[in-house]
C-alpha cells in the first residue's frame, strides 16, 4: 500500500493492531501508526494477522528516544526492515539519530527498497528548542527521511508559535515535515499545524489511549484538521 504525504496524513497511533478494525478508523484515519514497541503481545505476529484496509506506519520506537523498545539497534532496526517487507506496511519511521549511523542509513535503504516511505523523527520530550535549532532539526530530518518530523513539548504559547513558524518555514523551502508539540499547552497545534504545512497527525482511537502528551482522540483530530483546512474553492 502507499501513502502520499503530499498532502495531511491522519494517523491513528496504536499498541494494538486490532484497533484498526474500530469504525472509527475506516471513518478517520489515512493510516495507522503501528507502535511496536508498546504492543503487548509480539508485534510481527501482529503485522502478519493484519487484514485491515487502511495503510500502517511502523514505528519501533528505542528507548533512548522515549519508546519502550530496549532491543539492540540491529535487532530493533532489523524488525523495521521486515515491517516494510508487508505490502500493509505504507512507511517506517526511524529516529533521526539512528539515520545518522551506518546501520540506520542501511535500514532506511532496505526500507525504501520494499517501497515503504521512511519517516525520519526527532523527539524532545523536555522542551521546545530556539527557532534556529528546530529549522535546522527539521532540515535534516527532511533531508534523510521521505518526512521529516519534529515532535517538541510545549510549556507556553511562544513554544508552540515556535514550531509552527518553523513549520510554516520548512514548508515554505519546500520540505515535507510532520510536526506537533507535545504537552497541553502543544495540544493545540495539532490541530493548527497542518495549517502551516504539517503532513502527519497523530490520535489514538480512545483518548484513554495515547501514545504521546496532549494528544486529541482521533474523531476530534479529525474534526478540527478538517474545520481548519482551507479550501481553495471557498
Ligand atoms: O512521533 C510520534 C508523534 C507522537 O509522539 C505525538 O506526539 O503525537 C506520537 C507517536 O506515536 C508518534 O510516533
Amino acid at each position: 500500500m502507499h501513502l502520499s504525504f503530499d498532502s495531511f496524513v491522519l494517523a491513528a497511533a496504536t499498541a494494538d493492531l486490532s484497533d484498526a478494525a474500530d469504525p472509527l478508523v475506516d471513518e478517520h484515519a489515512d493510516a495507522v501508526e503501528f507502535r511496536m514497541d508498546l504492543a503487548d503481545s509480539d508485534p510481527e505476529s501482529a503485522l502478519d494477522a493484519y487484514d485491515g484496509g487502511v495503510p500502517l506506519i511502523a514505528t519501533n520506537r528505542a528507548s533512548w528516544e522515549g519508546g519502550e523498545c530496549d532491543d539492540g539497534e540491529d535487532d530493533r532496526l532489523a524488525a523495521l526492515e521486515r515491517a516494510a517487507e508487508r505490502d500493509v506496511v505504507a512507511a517506517v519511521d526511524i529516529e533521526l539519530d539512528s539515520l545518522l549511523t551506518p546501520r540506520g542509513a542501511a535500514a532506511a535503504d532496505r526500507v525504501r527498497e520494499s517501497g515503504a516511505s521512511v519517516v525520519a523523527s526527532v523527539h524532545d520530550f523536555e522542551g521546545t528548542p530556539a527557532a534556529s535549532e528546530l529549522r535546522r532539526k527539521l532540515h535534516r530530518a527532511a533531508t534523510l527521511g521521505d518526512v521529516g518530523k519534529v515532535a517538541v513539548t510545549a510549556t507556553d504559547d511562544r513554544d508552540a508559535l515556535r514550531l509552527l513558524e518553523a513549520t510554516d518555514a520548512a514548508t515554505t523551502w519546500g520540505d515535507t515535515v510532520a510536526t506537533m508539540a507535545m504537552g497541553e499547552a502543544g495540544r493545540h497545534t495539532r490541530a493548527v499545524a497542518p495549517v502551516y504545512g504539517s503532513k502527519i497527525g497523530y490520535a489514538p482511537v480512545r483518548p484513554a489511549d495515547a501514545t504521546a502528551p496532549g494528544q486529541y482522540d482521533l474523531e476530534t483530530l479529525s474534526r478540527l484538521v478538517g474545520d481548519l483546512e482551507r479550501n481553495p474553492d471557498t
